[in-house]
């Protein structure tokens, strides 16, 4: 079916628009919130009801403890497999096991209990584990839980910083030091003075916005030029407040970042920028912090803890470790105190969300900035649920379970809650680190095709996709196979989605304006209204102009998502942001296939896949043809049948016409809106006059000693001032909507 390049091209574009335009039934992918139905492992759970009852992170509250070991071949096996045996702090006495099965003893007295592989696993004593850290080869074949109950001087004891020996030396962190100086980062946030500063940010970002915007506010004239310089001061601003203001605000940046279609260039790539500049916690706080969610401190859960993390995000920070099996893994800590931001920063932002829906000149009608918002609060809690991290890490690995070349690392369930998260420690070389890529001699232009091919396989195939593979979340192992991080935003597209996609998929690939803007809406990405003309010219000249060009042409996938967010300013596409997650996500693909391999073409990765959706699409064709002609059959005869009557009425109508019965209004929808804006300017006349008469009052009883009614006259001119630039806006918006149609 791809005849030529061009077409193959824009039939892979079309590929990239039809699996992005989805909005009922692509949803962000929370795989169960609450506990009830987690694979906890039992061991968890008991920690859980000790950190109940000793609610402060104090290590001295662990007033009785013994210490309670799982062991197991897998960890999700041992969540299912049953409770571990308990053990006194001696050592010696040993329970029956959840699964009624006797713990055995070995040759020494001391329990021994076989792991699901069969061998033994040695158990080690809370004195013993007290004096000396066991070692790997003391549990060796499997994960351990160990769970503190009782207070001792060992416990207490400040902790000396130790640097692990078992990993190699991590990357610069480029993050800020410390997060010490931000208001946020201390847990007890005041509502009120929270909310204040939200509110004061938001109110400042408007007023700078609107005077951006307003061409009578540059000195000397306007030019497009000058208005770009003013927004990217505004945007970098923007960058410094949104740090300023904390977790939820930076990834509120992060997330809007994505979204071209809904804000200036300049702030989406001045925002972008907080990818990597984020301030780490201490890790005192961060030691505590696993404390706290995994019941027992740090030294005893952990045989080796790396105090320095080896990377810091908005949401949390990931330190290396190693556990007493010796196993090497990442732990990831939440920032202390999210949830509670979260909720009093959504509460105010809901109110921000509701008033932009109603304000006129933010595109309150065709933006819908309260959905926007829901989908936002949905993907920050979904966010600061490793639990729910864990699960879609496991879900990805099985989606890929047959192509080796990619890794997921694994989770270690025993070690995670809801706030810390232990993985497999994979490290690998970041994807855009051109330089040791090269160095290692790896095959970039083999790098370059898996990403891309990985990314076609969750789209296509799996439905399942990583929504932020961003360079930090994507290295290469030392096989050349890819490495994912970061699960923490997963999108999922269901069949039948897939199936409407391929009909748009299908309609782009004929440049088909009609029929694409049919399967938009039978995707909810686009609002049927009354006039669709203005919405169809801008489909068709989309088709016509970005998908027609060879890639030789150099059009990008970025330069087609650009055009794409263009057409969705101002008409009613609703582009839910699983959509622009896509778009993003090809669009960093592909500037790091070009920067890895110069003769990189997306094309021809993705042809095969292309070419599999249209077998698809004809086979269903096949079996569809008959029903279509047999629609079509019926369809002839109902005609056949109404038209005399048809014929009839319209007769009857041009007769009424004649009679002067029937008369016909037209309404010429240019000459309204010309006198709507002639209304508006007119109005925005009598405010400047209006105000600066009140402007001139005011000056006269300034100087006549008169303050106090001097004051009133000055905020009444304020108001007009208000008032005349809310006109200005209007009449821009009108323009702006001229120029559309
Ligand atoms: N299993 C792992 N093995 C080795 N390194 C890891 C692992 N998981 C995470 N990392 C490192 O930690 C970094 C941050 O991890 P991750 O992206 O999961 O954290 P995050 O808090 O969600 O960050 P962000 O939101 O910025 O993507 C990764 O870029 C990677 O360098």
């Amino acid at each position: 079916m791809c005849k030529t390049s061009g077409s193959c091209f824009s039939g892979m574009a079309a590929i990239l628009a039809s699996n992005s335009c989805y909005c009922r039934d692509v949803q962000l992918v929370n795989q169960g919130r609450t506990t009830d139905n987690l694979s906890f492992s039992r061991s968890i759970s008991i920690q859980k009801l000790d950190r109940h009852e000793c609610a402060s992170p104090k290590i001295d509250k662990f007033r009785r403890f013994h210490v309670e070991m799982q062991q197991t071949e897998s960890p999700l096996k041992s969540n299912t497999n049953g409770r571990p045996a308990k053990f006194d702090t001696n050592g010696q006495q040993a329970k029956l096991g959840a699964n009624g099965k006797p713990v055995n003893f070995g040759p020494n007295g001391k329990p021994v209990k076989l792991g699901s592989n069969g061998k033994p696993i040695t158990m080690v004593s809370t004195t013993d584990l007290l004096k000396t850290k066991p070692s790997s080869n003391q549990i060796a074949n499997g994960s351990t839980q160990i769970v503190v109950k009782r207070e001792t001087k060992a416990l207490v004891k400040s902790v000396k910083l130790r640097e692990p020996t078992g990993f190699p030396p991590s990357e610069d962190l480029k993050v800020l030091p410390s997060d010490e100086s931000f208001s946020w980062a201390n847990e007890n946030y005041n509502s009120v003075q929270r909310s204040i500063d939200v509110w004061s940010f938001v109110l400042s970002l408007r007023v700078r916005v609107l005077f951006d915007n307003a061409k009578w506010a540059y000195p000397g004239g306007f030019t497009e030029d000058k208005q770009k310089n003013r927004r990217r001061k505004t945007a970098s601003w923007l960058r410094e407040q949104v740090l300023q203001l904390g977790p939820t605000f930076i990834k509120l940046g992060q997330l809007s970042s994505t979204r071209s279609d809904l804000f200036p260039r300049e702030f989406v790539d001045e925002l972008a920028k907080l990818q990597d500049r984020v301030p780490a916690f201490s890790p005192v706080k961060a030691k505590g912090f696993i404390e706290k969610e995994l019941g027992a401190p740090v030294d005893i859960i952990f045989k080796e803890f790396e105090e320095r993390p080896i990377a810091a995000a908005s949401l949390g920070q990931v330190h290396r470790a190693i556990l007493h099996n010796g196993e090497k893994v990442v732990v990831k800590v939440q920032r202390p105190g999210l949830k509670k931001l979260f909720d009093i920063d959504l509460r105010n932002l809901k109110l921000v969300a509701e008033y932009f829906q109603r304000s006129e000149s933010l595109g309150g009608p065709t933006r819908d900035w309260i959905g926007i918002y829901d989908e936002c609060a949905k993907i920050l809690y979904q966010e600061i649920d490793y639990v729910n991290e864990g699960k879609n890490a496991d879900k990805f690995r099985r989606d890929f379970r047959n192509i080796k070349w990619v890794r997921v690392p694994q989770v270690f369930w025993d070690y995670t809650a809801t706030k810390v998260l232990t993985l497999e420690y994979v490290p690998g070389i970041k994807i855009n680190n051109l330089d040791l890529i090269k160095e290692r001699g790896y095959s970039r232009s083999r790098i370059s095709s898996r990403a891309i091919e990985a990314y076609l396989i969750q789209i296509l195939k799996t439905g399942f996709f990583h929504a932020d593979p961003h360079p930090g979340n994507l290295a290469i192992d030392s096989d050349e196979s890819l490495i994912y991080y970061d699960f923490g935003m997963m999108g999922e597209i269901k069949s039948f989605t897939r199936e409407r996609l391929m009909d748009l998929f299908y309609a782009i690939y004929e440049k088909d304006a009609k029929k694409v803007m049919k399967s938009l809406i039978s995707l909810e990405a686009l609002q049927p209204t009354g006039d669709m003309t203005s919405v169809r010219r801008s489909v068709q000249f989309f088709l016509d102009n970005s998908l027609n060009q060879s890639p030789d042409q150099e059009t990008t996938l970025s330069a087609i998502g650009e055009d794409l967010f263009s057409i969705a300013t101002d008409q009613p596409f609703r582009f839910p942001s699983n959509f622009t997650f896509v778009i993003r996500a090809f669009s960093t693909l592909e500037g790091i296939g070009y920067s890895l391999d110069p003769d990189f073409s997306f094309v021809k990765i993705a042809a095969p896949y292309a070419q599999e959706l249209l077998d698809l699409k004809q086979q269903r064709s096949g079996t569809q043809l008959v029903q279509e002609i047999r629609k079509q059959a019926d369809d002839a005869r109902s005609y056949t049948m109404s038209m005399p009557y048809r014929v009839q009425r319209i007769e009857e109508f041009v007769k009424q016409l004649e009679a002067g019965d029937l008369k016909l209004r037209v309404r010429v929808l240019e000459s309204e809106r010309a006198a709507k804006k002639a209304t508006i300017l007119q109005m925005g006349t009598m405010y400047t006059i209006f105000g600066g008469t009140l402007v001139n009052i005011g000056v006269t009883l300034t100087t006549q000693g008169n303050q106090v009614m001097a004051n009133g006259t000055f905020v009444a001119a304020g108001l007009f001032l208000a008032l005349l630039i809310r006109s200005m806006q209007r009449v821009k918006k009108l323009d702006k909507f001229e120029k559309m149609i």
